[in-house]
């Protein structure tokens, strides 16, 4: 039986589960809201063509707008100034779209501190336990954030100091982004910087270097719970926007039970 045969009856009998790690995109999909003077996006919205009516008289469709980083998506290269020169969203090879998956578990540190930083040492202390970060493979932070989706204030977790959201340091964000050979960083957070980065150096240090090192990034992320530390594989599927920085997406992971 071919490995391609042999994938699909595991899934069929069980032994390999498709795990949803996408947001639902709706009018209710929180989103970034980046202080004056800086420009915000777009929220996901429907515009209803017609609906088996006089102006469809056998279809239902939809317009729909939203920004490139709205929901669950994938941050390419070019999103960031470091990474200007680098993929578009179109050009992402498909090939690194597939690609194995660890999760580094900070919930309980995120519970009591919503300013969490994750340091070089606590990936470390991951490694020494569950063995080294995987080549061209996704490093998913679990923060235990997705709980909060649903209600954008809490998600944001904003007072008048600005966002308070768990993150990942400067000096481990450039390590991890310069010296390990993953492919990207995927989070459950709004963004993949934490909510204070505005005032890191450099500013939104995840971006910066990540981006900057033509790695990517997947925000909103949920279910990270349901995977094991590490095995399981990713599929991200970014809309070949060509041109954009990034795009809403579906991320699937498949995971040996
Ligand atoms: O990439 C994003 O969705 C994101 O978090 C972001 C977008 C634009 C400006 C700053 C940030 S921090
Ligand atoms: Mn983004």
């Amino acid at each position: 039986m071919s490995v391609l045969a042999q994938l699909l009856s595991a899934v069929r009998d069980g032994g390999v589960e498709v795990v949803d790690l996408t947001a639902p995109l709706s009018e209710r999909t929180p989103i970034l809201k980046l202080p004056e003077p800086f420009a915000n996006t777009t929220p996901f919205r429907l515009r209803e063509i017609s609906r088996y009516d006089d102006r469809g008289p056998a279809w239902y469709w939809n317009d729909f707008e939203a920004g490139e980083h709205v929901g669950t998506h994938f941050d390419a290269p070019v999103h960031w100034v470091t990474g200007r020169d680098g993929e578009d969203v179109a050009q992402v090879p498909p090939g690194r779209l597939v690609a194995p998956a660890v999760v580094l578990d900070a919930s309980a540190r995120a519970a009591t501190d919503p300013d969490f930083l994750l340091e070089i040492e606590h990936v470390r202390d991951w490694e020494a336990e569950h063995g080294p970060l995987p080549d061209g493979g996704w490093l998913l932070y679990r923060t235990g954030w997705d709980a909060r989706a649903g209600d954008q204030d809490a998600f944001l977790n904003a007072d008048d100091t600005g966002p308070h959201t768990p993150g990942i340091s400067p000096e481990c964000a450039r390590w991890l982004a310069e010296e390990t050979r993953l492919v990207g960083l995927g989070v459950e957070t709004v963004g993949t910087d934490a909510g204070a980065a505005h005032g890191f150096e450099p500013p939104f240090p995840c971006h910066s270097y990540f981006l900057g090192a033509g790695k990517y990034g997947l925000t909103q992320l949920r279910n990270l719970d349901r995977l094991p530390a590490r095995g399981a594989v990713l599929l991200a599927s970014p809309l070949p926007i060509v041109g954009g920085s990034g795009s809403p997406a579906r991320v699937l992971a498949l995971v040996e039970r």
